[in-house]
């Protein structure tokens, strides 16, 4: 379980405060305005913020006196940070391993990360070589091959066309799944995981101000600042 409690964060001109519980192995949703804090509540988790105060447990450890490669996350950007000159198997052998000095079971690994998201027969060639879905692949394999138990995906498909973005978070769903892991994904196009999410948490503002299924928050006595955001 993810437990983040008063969880505060000060920028210029911007101060965020927040709380959500996320249950071991869900994927939770996080959507909200833009400008609302989503992303700065995903760097706070990595690490790459550093909160004033409160609580941030993953599990029962507490993640807030790790540095962000010793905590237990992979973590997935829109700028999927694929090295231009090495082929797809390379680029996802450096989530085993920076110096791409592989053994026979660990070149294993990599070709199986392949074959999770369908890309076997694209291992040996570059990221210019491959569509922006094919990338995210790569991106997504080497974020498995790290073996981390916490997701965080920060609008990885954002870039994609509608019907691509529901099949990438169809498999990411399928892959948490069969993996065990709990995700958090940021999602400027909440209703495309109406059917996966198990929970969404609005942000706006600096704060967590609604958090639920899908059916409960639009539901008509729902969340009125998440019914207000969505249109309903
Ligand atoms: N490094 C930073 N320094 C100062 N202000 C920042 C920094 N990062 C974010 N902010 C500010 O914090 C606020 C929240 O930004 P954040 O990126 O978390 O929003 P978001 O909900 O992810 O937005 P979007 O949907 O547009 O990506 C914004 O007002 C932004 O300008």
């Amino acid at each position: 379980m993810l437990e983040i409690a008063r969880l505060a964060l000060r920028y210029p001109d911007f101060a965020a405060c927040y709380d959500l519980t996320v249950p071991a192995g869900a994927l939770c949703a996080v959507i909200g305005p833009s400008g609302g804090g989503k992303t700065t509540l995903l760097h706070a988790i990595a690490g790459f913020e550093r909160p004033s105060a409160g609580r941030l447990h993953f599990n029962g450890q507490d993640l807030l006196p790790l540095a962000p490669a010793a905590r237990p996350i992979s973590i997935l950007f829109q700028d999927h940070n694929l090295f231009p000159h090495l082929t797809a198997a390379e680029n996802v052998g450096l989530g085993l391993k920076p110096s791409l000095r592989l053994d026979a079971g660990e070149r294993e690994r990599v070709a199986a990360a392949l074959a999770e998201v369908n890309l076997t027969e694209f291992a040996s060639r570059r990221p210019a070589e491959l569509s922006g879905g094919q990338r995210q692949r790569v991106a997504l394999a080497r974020a498995l091959l790290r073996g981390k138990p916490l997701m965080l995906l920060d609008e990885p498909f954002g870039a994609l066309d509608p019907g691509l973005r529901r099949e990438m978070i169809a498999r990411v769903d399928a892959l948490r799944r069969s993996h065990g892991l709990t995700a958090l994904m940021t999602l400027h196009t909440p209703e495309e995981a109406a059917d996966t999410a198990d929970l969404f948490a609005f942000v706006a503002n600096g704060r967590v101000e609604a958090a639920g299924p899908w059916d409960r928050l639009t539901a008509k006595d729902g969340s009125e600042s998440v019914r207000r955001f969505l249109g309903l």
